[in-house]
């Protein structure tokens, strides 16, 4: 039964901390992709930002087309520099600007073991410590399939394959952040159950369109903030007419009362913001959801595996 009393709860924040939103033009030379991001998440750290977030797809054009001929094996200590490149350059934006990188995703190539020519792709997210070690790794839990006739169709399951689990990152000195990729935002499961297990924050890189991005974009960050009261940072590319794929762009974050602080426009700009646990705690004190839920009345989805 739900408790009216007021019952402790540790803070969710250690620490206010910047987190900036990396909203990238990216073309279809992955080299010059990594390069140009690099000199964004510079730019972002100099704002004094320690948390880092770089759009879905952000080292190739956004496309099933496109996916097999980007892939890359994600391999720490590749025989030769040039394997995993997206990897290395991630890790070492991360150590050189002593920041906590949400990487973007990127499209992973994963070859079975014991048969080499069965190759299996995923739209994978890399976050990196501030030293450049590899700390998460989250594979698109939910595929992008969708028809909206006279709008937009898109199928990522003809060419990639789920992930298969949540991903939350322990920050040491601030706190956890969940990390998933686009699509997977419009699952309020998700996030609940990675609020229910302590996140601050949630961070999806993402990729909307010009037909759900001026409908659900702003809508989901903000349903997903208020419905478990803590930061929604969106993080999408820069639109580019000329490429396959048009995106929304308005890269934002949205505050635990679900009120939209920064949002960029549809070019390249970095959004920053500063994240403070005591607005976390505000707003779950005036409305204390986390003590009143009913959970004699309907499942907790934190406790379905
Ligand atoms: O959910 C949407 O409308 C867009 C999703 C998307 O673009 C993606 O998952 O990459």
């Amino acid at each position: 039964m739900a408790s009216s009393s007021s019952t402790t709860h540790p803070p969710v924040l250690k620490q206010p901390v910047k987190l900036a939103c990396v909203q990238l033009a990216s073309g279809s030379d992955k080299a010059a992709n990594l390069a140009h991001a690099a000199v964004k998440v510079r730019e972002a750290a100099q704002t004094g930002a320690k948390i880092v977030v770089l759009p879905e797809c952000f080292n190739s054009p956004y496309g099933c087309d496109y996916f097999p001929s980007y892939a890359e094996t994600l391999l720490p200590s590749p025989p030769t520099p040039d394997q995993s490149p997206s990897y290395h350059a991630l890790s070492t934006m991360a150590r050189e600007n002593a920041i906590y990188l949400i990487g973007g995703s990127i499209p992973e190539l994963a070859t079975s073991a014991s048969d080499p020519s069965q190759k299996t792709y995923y739209n994978t997210s890399l976050t990196f410590s501030p030293t450049g070690t590899l700390l998460a790794t989250h594979r698109k839990i939910h595929l992008f399939d969708i028809d909206i006739p006279g709008g937009i169709t898109f199928r990522e399951s003809d060419v990639l394959s789920p992930g298969n689990q949540l991903t939350i990152v322990d920050l040491p000195e601030y706190g956890r952040i969940g990390v998933a990729i686009c699509y997977d935002v419009r699952f309020p499961e998700l996030a609940t159950i990675a609020a229910r297990r302590g996140c601050f924050a949630l961070a999806y890189p993402g990729a909307f369109n010009l037909t759900t991005g001026p409908l659900h974009w702003e809508l989901l960050a903000r349903a997903r903030a208020v419905d478990n009261q803590l930061y929604v940072a969106l993080c999408s590319p820069a639109r580019d007419l000329a490429a396959g794929y048009h995106a929304w762009g308005h890269s934002l974050v949205a505050d635990p009362m679900a009120k939209v602080l920064a949002e960029a426009g549809e070019g390249e700009g970095i959004v920053v913001v500063e994240l403070d646990g005591e607005r976390i705690e505000l707003a779950r004190r005036g409305i204390p959801l986390r003590d009143q839920r009913r959970f004699d009345v309907y499942p907790d989805v934190s406790r379905v595996q």
